[in-house]
């Protein structure tokens, strides 16, 4: 049920937040962060209803945070925070350089505004008195689906549940529609005091790095966090991968979170387990790893995903299922069941819910979505080396079949992905078309050229039985994709999942992966899911 389909930012912003909030005195609110008075209007004493770092989203009522970005300094912006509705403003003394003589609205003056913006969202929505329980899940991939079916299965265990992340937000089913994985930490507060307010028990949050990096997650404390893996994705925020590592270990400290579960398939996770700053349990898929507390067993494939025993190596046991594809759905799914284990819930009670529900089959949009099966013909969000290898691995042709994958990587962010996504691309697939994503600022033809360029490597060296195609628009890539295959062969349009629209140069165009492909697939004769 989609309850709101608002068609602004400033709009939406209006779900972020509860419908009503008690107030708070300018200068209480200085007071308990630590903010200091400054300028003309030093007697002023709003009541503060809301808060907000963007200006263009500003509600009548609210604090403006002006934050000093990396590229811009929020308070250049504050007469439009001030038309919006804004009563104070909180910046740093950069920002001040920016305040005209004549601003209408009280100031005060902290060190770092996006430090302090957590505290602030917190006193002012009064989520450190009431919030919902969070189950904090972080990782390269797999944060969404996990997300999923940790709501799924605290539905199935009649809980009133929430959902923050990539795809959507939701308060006991209704949407609120996302812009980022984690919003800020404004919004997040507000969000979960709306959650509060409609008596929403328990939510699951998607932790991305960028959220901690910029101190989204502040001011939060998670009733159990989960590590699903980590590999290469966004050095062009963190650097380096030992960065990338440092950042998401934060998620696992006793300010951030009660409890944890760890992923130990991977080096990160082994080293994650053994610093366990927090009461820790191990999971594992893996043989290599006997040592782990949960492990996955006696696993069988069940429709086109898999039936398992997640055993604990005290002799505990539980049998799960799920029928999305891939063995990293495996990992997903147990991963999830763990959590909510971790948090509290009763072995036999989860069982219950795990057979009567069925909650980790949920369908995550986006995510190894079957649009056909003759040809097999799936949608997923790989993004990544990674996610890609396993979802290429994970699609399954007929007898003699081939595996054709359509994919490109991401304008103006981490480059040195790109070449690397070619070369998996081209390891794991039999032909590869190399198309366009979201270019965003970039010209997009030297994108798809430098991963081709990975592609065609693999070519000249380790498979030259590959063929490798450099095909644009994507829609007309899809298309050709499916020109080429026949019956017996897997197909899969990879990158873009649930995304509707592609940024290019900043204007949004229409397309959906799903839709294009089920086109094309009708266009050639072959029959599409419904
Ligand atoms: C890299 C990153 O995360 N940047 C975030 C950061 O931007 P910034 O520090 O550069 O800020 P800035 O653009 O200089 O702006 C500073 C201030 O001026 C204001 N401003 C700026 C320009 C303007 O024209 N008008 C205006 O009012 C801004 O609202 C802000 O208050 O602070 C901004 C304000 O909150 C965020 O919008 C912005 O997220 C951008 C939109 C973004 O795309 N982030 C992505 C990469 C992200 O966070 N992704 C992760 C998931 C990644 C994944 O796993 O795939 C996520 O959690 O969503
Ligand atoms: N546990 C996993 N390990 C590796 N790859 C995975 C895993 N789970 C999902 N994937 C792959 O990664 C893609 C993204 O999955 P999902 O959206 O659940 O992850 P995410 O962490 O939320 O990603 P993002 O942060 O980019 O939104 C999927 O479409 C699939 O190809």
């Amino acid at each position: 049920m989609v309850a709101q389909n608002p068609d602004t930012p400033r709009e939406l912003e209006r779900y972020l937040r509860p419908e009503n909030t008690a107030g708070l005195g300018f200068d209480q609110l200085c007071g308990t962060a630590g903010a200091v008075r400054t300028g003309a209007l030093l007697n002023a004493a709003p009541q503060i209803l809301g808060v907000s770092l963007n200006p263009q989203i500003v509600q009548p009522g609210d604090v403006f945070l002006g934050i000093s970005g990396a590229k811009r300094h929020g308070a250049e912006f504050v007469e439009t925070a001030v038309a919006n509705g804004a009563v104070a403003m909180i910046t740093d003394t950069a920002g001040l350089e920016f305040l005209g003589d004549g601003l209408s609205i009280p100031v005060a003056v902290v060190a770092d505004v996006r430090k302090s913006a957590a505290a602030i969202a917190q006193n002012v929505y009064g989520t450190d008195q009431r919030s919902p329980k969070l189950f904090g899940v972080t990782g390269t991939n797999g944060k969404t689906t996990t997300t999923y079916m940790i709501r799924a299965i605290l539905d199935a265990l009649g809980e009133e549940t929430g959902l923050i992340g990539t795809i959507e937000m939701s308060a006991r089913g209704q949407i609120i529609p996302s812009v980022l994985t984690t919003p800020e930490s404004t919004q997040l507060h507000g969000v979960l005091a709306r959650m509060a307010q409609q008596d929403v028990s328990s939510v699951a949050m998607e932790v991305s790095s960028h959220s901690l990096s910029y101190g989204r997650v502040d001011s939060l404390r998670f009733a159990v966090s989960g590590y699903t893996n980590l590999t290469q994705d966004h050095l062009d925020l963190h650097g380096t991968m030992d960065e990338y590592f440092e950042t998401k270990a934060q998620l696992f400290t006793a300010e951030r979170s009660e409890r944890a579960v760890v992923m130990v398939d991977d080096q990160y996770g082994q080293r994650l387990a053994e610093r366990a700053l927090v009461p820790t349990e191990t999971l594992s898929l893996d043989e290599a790893h006997p040592s782990a507390y949960w492990r996955v067993t006696e696993l069988a494939h069940s429709g086109l995903g898999h039936s398992f025993t997640l055993r604990h190596r005290d002799g505990r046991e539980l049998r799960a299922r799920t029928l999305l594809p891939g063995m990293f759905n495996v990992a997903n799914g147990a991963l999830a069941a763990v959590m909510v284990l971790a948090s509290g819930v009763e072995l036999d009670t989860l069982q219950r819910a795990l057979n009567a529900g069925d909650p980790l089959s949920v369908a995550v949009p986006g995510r190894m979505q079957v649009v056909g099966e003759s040809p097999v013909a799936v949608v997923d969000f790989a993004h990544n080396s990674d996610a890609l290898a396993k979802a290429l691995d994970s699609i399954r042709p007929g007898e003699q079949g081939r595996r054709i994958v359509v994919f490109g990587a991401t304008g103006e962010r981490d480059k040195t992905k790109r070449p690397d996504m070619g070369a998996v691309a081209a390891r794991h697939a039999d032909i590869v078309i190399v198309t366009d994503d979201d270019p965003h600022g970039e010209d997009p033809a030297p994108i798809r050229e430098q991963v081709a360029s990975g592609a065609q490597q693999v070519l000249d060296t380790e498979r030259p039985g590959v063929q490798v195609h450099n095909i644009a628009p994507r829609a007309k890539a899809v298309e050709f994709a499916v020109s080429l295959a026949h019956a017996n062969d897997a197909i899969l349009v990879a990158g873009r999942g649930h995304e509707v629209s592609q940024d290019v140069a900043g204007i949004d165009v229409e397309l959906d992966d799903r839709v294009e492909l089920a086109k094309a697939l009708n266009l050639h004769g072959f029959v599409t899911n419904s």
